[in-house]
């Protein structure tokens, strides 16, 4: 069955935005994007380096213009980064543009999950998992404010998760307000 429209997704660092994404963008038929890897392709650098360059502010300035052209696309699947949601103007954006959907995941999971990774640059810090506790207490209520759909990751493969999503998605898609 062809689900109309986009989706997007959000979370935090870890919770699978981007893993997840690409599977259900090959299970759905439809194209795969991530803020991220889009904002490294127009710059030729990885994200560590714009954020040691240009500061937080720089990479969210291209967060911001790289999700403002991306969410008027169609079709397609989105893997937002962990801190999109702060911006006002990408959550109006992101709920005018598609189905959102808030991956959520345990601190532990999180933290388990990105702890060998070197570039989510606000995670190299004395101590990532404690960071990480405090970005879900300051960003949890924007995920959720963006949310149409919230999906538990804790403890769950990357298969089952995609399988579990396409067939909420199947069920929720054509009642959704942009169908
Ligand atoms: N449900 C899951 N179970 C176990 N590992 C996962 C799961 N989802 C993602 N991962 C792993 O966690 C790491 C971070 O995933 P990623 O997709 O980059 O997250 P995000 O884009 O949300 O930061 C990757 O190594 C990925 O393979
Ligand atoms: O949470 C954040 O503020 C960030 C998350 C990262 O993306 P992922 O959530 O895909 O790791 C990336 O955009 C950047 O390092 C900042
Ligand atoms: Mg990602």
């Amino acid at each position: 069955m062809k689900i109309p429209g986009n989706f997007f997704l959000v979370g935090l660092m870890g919770a699978g935005k981007t893993t997840v994404g690409r599977a259900l963008a090959r299970a759905t038929g439809k194209t795969f994007y991530d803020s991220d890897h889009e904002i490294e392709a127009r710059t030729g650098v990885r994200i560590p380096t714009i954020f040691e360059l240009e500061g937080e502010t720089g990479f969210r300035g291209r967060e911001h213009d790289v999700i403002a052209e991306l969410v008027a696309m169609k079709d397609i699947v989105l893997a937002t980064g962990g801190g999109a949601v702060l911006n006002p103007e990408n959550r109006a954006n992101l709920r005018r543009g598609g189905f959102v959907i808030y991956l959520r995941a345990s601190v532990d999971d999180l933290y388990l999950r990105t702890a060998h990774d070197k570039n989510r640059p606000l995670l190299q810090t004395a101590n990532p998992k404690q960071r990480l506790a405090e970005l879900f207490e300051a960003r949890d209520p924007l995920y959720r404010e963006v949310a149409d759909l919230v999906v538990d990751t804790s403890r769950q493969t990357v298969q089952h998760l995609t399988h579990q999503l396409l067939q909420q998605l199947e069920q929720k898609a054509y009642a959704h307000r942009q169908a």
